[in-house]
């Protein structure tokens, strides 16, 4: 076993992305490879596993077995909650019929470029489908998740700046989001932007919990997370072995922020509780079978 903090109870909530991991891969991973590493993870203790999407196929073809998928999961005994991405409406009304998903995650990008190419809607149509989703959520007693993705800037050549990231942020907290997750989706921001951001949202919104889904390389991972941690942040995403990412964004996937280098540092910290290593090291041996 990985070394005990406190009991079953952690300071920072860790999410896992598998989703992240398999949506961009260049072959279908088999519905029954994607159970088996799911219920392989639910295994391991994560707060949170952002398991599958309500997508179009067309878009992204990987998750069009997400319902089936679910159908396959062993839920009983993990400490996991679900959660899975929805880009529109017709989405999040299929993922709020499933008991099990706790969570419905949209990506709200400050990027107008990367809203249009992700999910075929302007900032405006997002903000009305933001609204729509909170409703629906609140009605199936589930929690919306916003991305605030392209968070720390963009390819494109979109206007960025810092406040324009807070001006959504507070956007978001106005609506009664309660979990706003920063998004690095291409892997731009720098350790000072992170710290910037959290400080400035944290101190700012005490009614909202802020995460940080920091795409990244084995190079620029730990400066950053050093930065979320010393800002307060409290969740954090991540996928094993750091594999992943938006494959709307750009041709080449940018690299998860790898849990398997999180954890320990982490654990370090006492921020996070004990996990379950044998299942973590399962977890890690499908990976290897799946992602070739
Ligand atoms: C959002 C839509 C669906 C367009 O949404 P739309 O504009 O409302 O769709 P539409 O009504 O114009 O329909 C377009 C087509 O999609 C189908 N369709 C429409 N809705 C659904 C649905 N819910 N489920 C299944 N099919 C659907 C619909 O049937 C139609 O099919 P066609 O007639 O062309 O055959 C599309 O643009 C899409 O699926 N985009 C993919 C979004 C996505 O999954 N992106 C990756 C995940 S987000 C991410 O990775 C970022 C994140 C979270 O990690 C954080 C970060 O790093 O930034």
């Amino acid at each position: 076993m990985i070394p005990a903090q406190s009991p079953g109870v952690s300071p920072v909530t860790l999410v896992e992305c598998p989703r992240d991991a398999m949506q961009g891969w260049s072959h279908f991973i088999p519905t029954a490879d994607k159970i088996r590493y799911l219920n392989a993870l639910l295994q391991v203790g994560f707060d949170t596993i952002d398991f599958g999407s309500f997508v179009s196929p067309k878009a992204i073809p990987q998750m069009a077995d997400t319902k089936e998928v679910l159908e396959g999961l062993q839920l009983t005994g993990s400490r996991s909650k679900l959660l899975s991405i929805i880009a529109n409406v017709r989405g999040a009304e299929e993922a709020v019929l499933h008991e099990e998903i706790s969570y419905l995650g949209f990506p709200f990008s400050i990027s107008p470029t990367f809203q249009l190419r992700n999910t075929n809607s302007t900032i405006e149509e997002s903000l009305q489908r933001v609204e729509d989703i909170q409703e629906l959520c609140i009605k199936h007693n589930k929690e919306l998740v916003i991305y605030l993705s392209m968070g720390f800037g963009n390819p494109y050549g979109d206007e960025y700046d810092a406040e324009i990231l807070l001006y959504w942020a507070e956007e978001m907290v106005k609506r009664e989001i309660g979990i706003i997750s920063l998004a690095d989706t291409v892997g731009l921001a720098t350790p000072q932007q992170v710290s910037f951001a959290l400080e400035t949202l944290i101190r700012s919104y005490p009614s909202a919990l802020f995460g940080v889904h920091l795409h990244s390389t084995p190079a620029n991972w730990e400066r950053k997370l050093q930065a979320a941690i010393n800002a307060g942040c409290t969740r954090f995403d991540g996928a094993l072995k750091g594999i992943g990412g938006c494959p709307m964004a750009q041709d080449e996937l940018v690299g998860n922020m790898d849990t398997t280098l999180m954890i320990p540092l982490l654990q370090e910290k006492a921020l996070l509780h004990e996990l379950n290593e044998k299942a973590l090291q399962e977890s890690l041996r499908i990976a290897a079978e799946i992602f070739v």
